[in-house]
């Protein structure tokens, strides 16, 4: 069976709204990749379509050819986590994890365990007494257990503090290495999770912005910092963002690729060349989806 999930046109509508409009995309087979977008973008939307919460209003998602909605072998395929606060379930973790367990044809009951005790998650408390953070590592050990081959993970870490998510950004790496499938994983936390993406979708407004692998998307700017007389004569002409002054040094973002000579001009001037980061480029391409729409 192919694994590739693959949107067509798809359009999810709500009253009046377009939550997701048009978007055509692939996930291809193994591959790791962060979906990022401001409130409201559509993140939660697009990944609820997947895991067939719902159906598109318009255009097709499917996975071997076939459509993904209310297709029980595909959903099979397929495990979406999000945020749930468990609120009247007062079953236990274990009860719930051998609940899982009963649904999930990939699960590793044995690697679970490991997390459990890795994440000092206890088995016997009662699902609707766990903490919020406890809660979004639960989620997360059966996100990872259930080893899909489509994972989902819809902003799951808010909740963990920041020891456990770095915890479980390790757990991602490792068992991806160990156990390739997709993940798709939405955050808000650009900055601290960007090195896990091999893939990048930026979703604005319901429009899918752009899909581009990690490095070819970092590879769009740099950074130039130095003395600030000598970063201001570099960066005449060029198109830059954010601005950052401290005393004499200056740090500004450079959204184009330098060519070599200006490479060593800048290193004439005595200017480092760094590179950007993604929460910074994500920033800027955002505000500039605003404006084009305001053009
Ligand atoms: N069930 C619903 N009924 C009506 N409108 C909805 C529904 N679900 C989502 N929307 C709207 O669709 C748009 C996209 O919402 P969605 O939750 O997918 O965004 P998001 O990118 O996940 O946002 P956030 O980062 O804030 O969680 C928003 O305008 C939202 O108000």
């Amino acid at each position: 069976m192919k694994k590739d999930v693959v949107l067509n046109h798809v359009t999810k509508t709500f009253g009046n709204v377009n939550a997701i409009e048009n978007v055509s995309l692939q996930f291809d087979e193994g591959k790791i990749y962060g979906l990022i977008g401001r409130n409201g973008a559509g993140k939660t939307t697009l990944l609820s379509l997947l895991a067939s919460f719902s159906e598109p209003s318009q255009g097709t998602i499917e996975m071997d050819g076939k459509p993904l909605f209310e297709n029980a072998d595909l959903m099979e395929q397929i495990t979406f986590v999000y945020e749930r606060d468990y609120q009247e379930n007062s079953e236990k973790v274990k009860e719930h994890l051998e609940a899982v367990e009963a649904y999930k044809p990939y699960y590793d009951k044995d690697y679970a365990m490991e997390l459990i005790k890795d994440f000092k998650l206890s088995l016997k408390t009662p699902l609707n007494q766990l903490s919020k953070g406890m809660k979004s590592v639960l989620n997360a050990i059966i996100g990872l257990a259930s080893r899909s081959p489509v994972t989902i993970f819809d902003e799951i870490y808010s909740g963990m503090d920041a020891p456990t998510r770095e915890l479980f950004y390790q757990k991602v790496i490792e068992d991806h290495a160990l156990h390739p499938r997709t993940m798709i994983l939405s955050t808000h936390l650009v900055s601290e999770m960007d090195y896990l993406f091999e893939e990048v979708v930026i979703l604005h407004k319901g429009k899918m912005l752009l899909k581009e692998p990690a490095d070819e998307l970092l590879d769009r700017g740099v950074s130039v910092t130095g003395a600030a007389e000598g970063v201001d004569r570099f960066i005449q002409g060029l198109k830059t963002i954010n601005t950052q002054t401290l005393g004499g040094t200056k740090s500004v973002m450079v959204i184009e690729q330098l060519t070599e000579e200006q490479r060593r001009n800048a290193r004439q001037e005595g200017l480092e060349i760094g590179p950007v980061s993604l929460q910074n480029l994500f920033i800027h391409l955002t505000k500039e989806g605003e404006h084009n729409e305001e053009n």
